[in-house]
């Protein structure tokens, strides 16, 4: 045997597998801060892309879709792409099989060009605009989620031949999580509340529109949330309508969308979602309540958005500079424009040395952007190597899902390029933003 081809055997033997699950699977590190994911080393690849860079693991999103598929074989499995979605993403998720949820012409836009099986797309939104509508109709896609009474005359007035459409539910069912990400309670935008019969009359609505073809209930309840009987309780509920509207329209609906919203550990020990669980608790939930109220069983859909992207993203930002006054002061070239999620929710994020030795011992940092903003703040009081310096390495796990997709360009600072890692191999999605970027749109 050469040396060339024991090195990736020896290299094996050193490289430590990160077992904490906010890391992408197969993500290992050595005792010289060697980061690899994807089996490439991290910090060779930002010194090759520049920083801030976000690295995206795609055989960790296959693995995942094909994960939501095999524990869910009889359910349809839509991917929430607001969550992340570039044209690679789009196709990724046509390639596994999976529907696609869309909430913006914008959306649609990305999915059309890399001709997303339009049958497979969901519209969403609580405030779709005419150009969304059209877009959707144009495409034919296969289901539009209706979510106010308004949207059911438009898009009426839209349609040439017939739609399909499910009704947005509020089941009154609190998610607990964050109150900006609660879908689910009957005080918040989103849907028709179930308890106040406003849901019961946006179904008669639609039934008395003919270019509407109502197939289905959708009830989302909001996004992290870790309580499978959170989903189930939603789950019984929107039964719970089918039934009376069967009882009072003599019509028996087809599919069930409970929307998506499974949890991902943000912070090492953080619990994993009971993806096993759900698909059991929910599949008992439906046949229960169906039996119950004895209606065939409704196809189900899922719309996991965060739960197949998350944790296979990685941001690597370079320290920019240390600062020791009423705290350690850690400073990076990125920010908030590309993580608002701590300003937004409060998230909370690891953050790991990389490039070098992680050397002992280790003090408290708070890890803060370039923004003109205090609340501009990556991770709080988060353990860091004693000795860190500006020009280090520094990579934030968890970072797939709505980083990418809520990025700004706040102080005319251009967004992050995404890379795909994959068997070793590099591959850009989206290149970073430049200056002329920037420009183009300014045009007074
Ligand atoms: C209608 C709908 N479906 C699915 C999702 C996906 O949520 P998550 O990314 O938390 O799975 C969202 C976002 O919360 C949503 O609004
Ligand atoms: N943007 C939120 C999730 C919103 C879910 C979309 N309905 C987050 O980053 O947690």
């Amino acid at each position: 045997m050469t040396l060339a081809e024991l090195l990736p055997t020896m290299r094996s033997m050193v490289q430590a597998r990160l077992e904490s699950r906010v890391w992408p699977t197969g993500t290992t590190v050595d005792a010289h801060g060697d980061l690899r994911v994807g089996d490439l080393r991290v910090a060779e690849l930002a010194n090759r892309f520049g920083t801030p860079l976000q690295l995206l693991d795609t055989t960790d999103v296959r693995r995942r879709c094909r994960a939501y598929r095999a524990a869910l074989p009889h359910a349809e499995v839509a991917y929430a792409s607001k969550a992340f979605l570039c044209r690679a993403m789009a196709r990724l998720v046509a390639d596994e099989g999976l529907s696609l949820d869309v909430c913006s012409a914008g959306e649609l836009a990305v999915a059309r060009s890399v001709g997303f099986p339009a049958e497979r797309i969901l519209l969403h939104g609580n405030a779709k605009t005419p150009e969304d509508l059209k877009a959707a109709l144009a495409l034919h896609v296969g289901r539009i989620v209706i979510d106010s009474l308004d949207e059911i005359d438009q898009l009426g007035a839209l349609v040439r031949d017939r739609q399909r459409v499910l009704v947005r539910v509020a089941p009154g069912v609190d998610g607990q999580t964050h109150a900006s990400i609660t879908t689910g309670t009957d005080d918040q935008k989103f849907g028709f509340p179930l308890s106040t019969g406003a849901a019961a009359e946006a179904v008669r609505r639609v039934l008395a529109e003919p270019s509407l073809g109502l197939v289905g209930l959708h009830g989302h309840i909001g996004s992290q949330i870790r309580k499978v009987a959170s989903f189930e309780e939603a789950t019984r509920r929107l039964i719970g309508l089918m039934a009376r509207i069967r009882d009072e329209h003599g019509v028996e609906l087809p599919e069930l969308n409970i929307g998506g919203g499974h949890a991902v550990p943000q912070l090492p020990g953080d619990e994993e979602f009971d993806l096993a669980g759900f698909a059991n608790r929910i599949e008992v939930a439906v046949h229960d309540e169906c039996h119950r109220h004895g209606l065939r069983v409704p196809r189900l859909t899922i719309e996991p958005g965060r739960a197949l992207v998350a944790t296979a993203g990685v941001t690597v930002y370079r320290v920019t500079a240390v600062k020791n006054t009423t705290r350690r002061w850690v400073a990076v070239d990125g920010g908030m424009s590309d993580n608002p999620r701590p300003a937004l929710y409060g998230a909370q994020y690891a953050v790991r040395l990389i490039g070098r030795p992680h050397t002992f011992p280790t003090q408290p940092a708070t890890v803060v952007g370039r923004h003109c903003e205090s609340g501009d703040v990556l991770a709080r009081e988060v353990p860091l190597p004693h000795d860190l310096r500006a020009g280090d390495l520094l990579a934030v796990p968890c970072t797939g899902a709505y980083h990418h997709s809520l990025a700004s360009n706040y102080n005319m600072v251009g967004r992050p390029p995404v890379l795909a890692v994959e068997g070793g191999v590099a591959r850009l999605l989206v290149r970073r933003e430049t200056e002329e970027d920037l420009l183009r749109r300014d045009v007074g």
